[in-house]
């Protein structure tokens, strides 16, 4: 049986008095990729800051509606962010590694959960950075600084961080518009992968990255969700001209 592991609906989001997101309403199976896609501007990145509350960051941000992680509601006031963020990390366009070694970077969040074993450690470093398909570039390295690896290389050690704390579902924005087509490559690879144990929820301009990887893909225009669909559909016969013009390169 599918298993929704976030719901969200009603979805209204205002900068000030700018609304960004105007009634969305979009539910994610567990084991999927979705790819959200739309011109810039549209409202990709905010709707899903929603997810992990990283909106809750931005003070003229102002969110209504609601959103369910396995049930739970992702906005209640007892809610606690930063397991929250544990549950649904994220995964940003430039990778963002902390100026300490490799190592170090990967166990972050387990130390700060207060994990101390080194047997956990270690162990968790060489599962997460296998898990990102990264291990084999650095595991001579572990203790050397993560700014000396390659863009895509510290790419997949910030996936690695991500994993380590074993979260549900990992958000990604972006993840490989910085980087090179070999390192991309490697990226989509490890998300098929990773896709047979967490769900995988992906902001990507590349529409052949979301046509090759995505079960799932949202179309967002100006702040409305115009198609959410099986990507094949959506790719091949969309229900919306405005997809089709999209998708066709027409326009954005
Ligand atoms: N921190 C913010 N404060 C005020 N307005 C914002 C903020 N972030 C985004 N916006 C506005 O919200 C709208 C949606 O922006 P958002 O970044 O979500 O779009 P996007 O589809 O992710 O774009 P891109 O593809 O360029 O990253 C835009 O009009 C943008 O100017």
């Amino acid at each position: 049986m599918v298993n929704k592991i976030i719901e969200s609906s009603d979805v209204h989001l205002f900068y000030g008095k700018n609304e960004a997101l105007k009634d969305i309403n979009i539910d994610f199976n567990e084991n999927e990729i979705t790819a959200l896609i739309g011109p810039s501007g549209c409202g990709k990145s905010t709707y899903l800051r929603c997810l992990n509350r990283m909106n809750d960051l931005i003070d003229s941000a102002k969110v209504t509606g609601k959103f369910l992680l396995n049930g739970q509601d992702i906005y209640a006031p007892e809610m606690d962010t930063v397991k929250l963020r544990k549950e649904v990390g994220m995964v940003f366009q430039q990778p963002n590694p902390f100026p300490f070694s490799i190592y170090d970077n990967v166990v972050y969040g387990l130390r700060l959960a207060g994990v101390k074993d080194h047997r956990i450690l270690d162990e968790a470093v060489e599962s997460s950075l296998k898990q990102a398909a990264v291990w084999d570039d650095v595991k001579d390295k572990l203790h050397e600084s993560a700014l000396s690896l390659s863009g895509g290389q510290q790419q997949r050690v910030c996936i690695a961080r991500v994993l380590a704390v074993k979260p549900k579902v990992i958000l990604m924005d972006e993840p490989t518009s910085a980087l090179d087509p070999i390192s991309s490559a490697k990226i989509e690879n490890m998300l098929l992968e990773l896709r047979q144990q967490y769900t995988i929820i992906m902001v990507t301009h590349n529409m052949h990255q979301a046509s090759r990887i995505s079960d799932k893909t949202a179309f967002f225009l100006q702040g409305e969700l115009i198609e959410y669909a099986p990507t094949k559909k959506i790719f091949l016969n969309p229900s919306e001209k405005q997809t089709e013009d999209y998708i066709s390169g027409r326009f954005g």
